[in-house]
């Protein structure tokens, strides 16, 4: 049984989609083939089910790079040999809009957990196979949601306290968008050999220059984590 997860090996399969939010584990399983819960513990509720013939696990992960590495690594302990994210993220960019979608290829490593892990240098890069797989997917939807593609960044606060995060600095770099879990994902993914990648809805501008209310409860956002989740459900089963 795998401690935190509390799920037993024998029933992981190999490909998982994981997120933060719980609420949404469970709805991406209702898109599923005979979609039900198979293990729940602390912020880690997991779901098992068929997509397009393939046996798929939907897990949730919770807020923040230690308590999602916990997740992955647990999953990864269990068998699970591909993994995507299907998070939400806010903007830097301004063509960056909310409620459109970005594939992440790599994370900015601005969380405190993997530095914990490796040294300064070391990339967080997402696999080059889950990425193609998500942009062919993606592309199958003929452009019914924006999508865009590079470079985003994993912070662990999401409140500033006195201290201002030099979100321009990053904006400035060319990254796309910030997000608290994908650096964790990428770095383990790598130490442990297995194949991992994300997939972020736009919920809001996180730049100041650009910010207003934030409000991630629309129809513009709840359309692109819907969008998101059917991309990387395709992408998980059509991967090469
Ligand atoms: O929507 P999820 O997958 O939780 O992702 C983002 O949303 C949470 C913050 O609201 C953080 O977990 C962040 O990474
Ligand atoms: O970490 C996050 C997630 C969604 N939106 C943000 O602005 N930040």
């Amino acid at each position: 049984m795998l401690p935190n997860l509390k799920i037993n090996p024998e029933e992981l399969p190999h490909s998982v989609v994981v997120c933060g939010d719980p609420v949404r584990a469970k709805h991406i399983s209702s898109l599923l083939t005979n979609g039900r819960l198979f293990a729940q513990n602390r912020e880690y509720h997991s779901y098992i089910g068929h997509w397009k013939g393939k046996e798929v696990a939907v897990v949730s992960h919770g807020v923040g790079a230690p308590g999602a590495a916990v997740c992955f690594e647990e999953l990864i302990q269990g068998g699970a040999r591909t993994i995507i994210r299907v998070g939400t993220a806010g903007s830097y960019q301004k063509a960056v809009l909310p409620g459109s979608i970005v594939i992440s290829t790599s994370a900015v490593r601005c969380d405190g957990l993997t530095s914990q892990l490796v040294p300064p240098g070391f990339p967080a890069v997402a696999d080059r196979h889950v990425t193609e797989s998500l942009r062919r997917a993606a592309s199958s939807r003929n452009g019914e949601i924006a999508v865009h593609e590079g470079m985003t960044l994993t912070l662990d606060a999401f409140y500033s306290g006195v201290i201002e995060f030099p979100h321009g600095l990053y904006k400035k770099s060319g990254v796309l968008a910030v997000e608290m879990e994908n650096s964790a994902l990428y770095v383990i993914s790598s130490l442990r050999g297995i194949k991992a990648g994300a997939i972020l809805a736009i919920d809001g501008y996180a730049d100041a220059d650009l910010r207003e209310e934030y409000n991630p409860h629309t129809d513009a956002v709840s359309n692109a984590i819907e969008a998101e989740a059917h991309i990387a459900l395709d992408a998980l089963v059509n991967i090469e």
